[in-house]
């Protein structure tokens, strides 16, 4: 994983901005579409630890053993290119964009990024490419705003009501059932906000948009918004 010496973003409209809450909101289909209209670059990084976990499947690690995943933790190559019209994420070189998808991968997700030698790894790299970002960029999770990138210029945590999210994922998932669907996202989210360390929170000087009755254009709109007075402020 990359560790080079960070560079501050330089230009005057470079902003960092963090975008949390939990699975469903929208985060990444309003962070790729904010980045690409105001010409930053774009990080999601629940990709990241997806990129993990599909490596420790495919590397035979017990995904549910702490100890075995925080000893493998240091051996994965993750790279994620940062152009928000095709962001792209590799491991050891392999195109994972398509295998970190799979229900195998969500299922373990949520076990391999609590192992806090885990997060240590990603933070760092998340950290790293927040501060190449020249242009500033748009940085998308669970811990960004608290734990990754505090001093981000623009926090905003989205959320929406259970059943909206629902709705969402069961018309990605052509034929899913949708009570099924909403368990799954809830039983996800109470693993990612109950874990110790970095858990999928609020920060306090976020600004909070419920995305329940919004369209996705309203809440990119939204967002636009709020990162364009934040850049004129800067
Ligand atoms: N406001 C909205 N109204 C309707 N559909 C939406 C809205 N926001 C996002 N969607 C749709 O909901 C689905 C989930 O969105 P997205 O993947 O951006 O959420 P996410 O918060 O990044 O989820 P996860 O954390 O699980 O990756 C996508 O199909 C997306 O097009
Ligand atoms: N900053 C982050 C981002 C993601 N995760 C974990 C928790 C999620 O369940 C999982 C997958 O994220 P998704 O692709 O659904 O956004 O990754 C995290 O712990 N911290």
């Amino acid at each position: 994983m990359e560790t080079a010496a960070a560079a501050a973003p330089t230009s005057p409209a470079a902003v960092i901005v963090a975008i949390d809450g939990p699975s469903g909101t929208g985060k990444s289909s309003t962070s790729r579409a904010v980045a690409a209209q105001l010409g930053l670059s774009y990080l999601d990084t629940g990709a990241q630890y997806r990129a993990m976990t599909w490596w420790m499947l495919s590397n035979g690690i017990d995904v549910r053993d702490a100890a075995e995943v925080a000893t493998a933790a240091a051996k994965p190559v993750i790279v994620s290119g940062t152009d928000p019209t095709a962001p792209t994420i590799t491991v050891d070189g392999e195109d994972a964009a398509g295998p970190i998808r799979t229900q195998e991968v969500t299922s373990g997700v949520s076990a391999v990024s609590a192992v806090p030698e885990v997060r240590t790894r990603i933070t760092e790299l998340q950290r790293t490419i927040a501060a190449q970002a020249q242009g500033g960029i748009v940085v998308e999770g669970r811990d960004i705003g608290t734990t990754v990138l505090p001093d981000a210029d623009l926090k905003i945590f989205l959320t929406a009501s259970p059943e909206a999210r629902a709705a969402r994922r069961s018309g990605e998932l052509k034929g899913s059932d949708l009570a099924a669907t909403k368990e799954a996202l809830i039983r996800r989210d109470a693993a990612d906000s109950g874990r110790k360390t970095s858990p999928l929170a609020k920060a306090d000087d976020a600004c909070e948009v419920d995305t329940t009755e919004l369209t996705l254009q309203q809440v990119i709109e939204c967002v636009v918004t709020l990162v364009e007075e934040k850049r004129a402020a800067k």
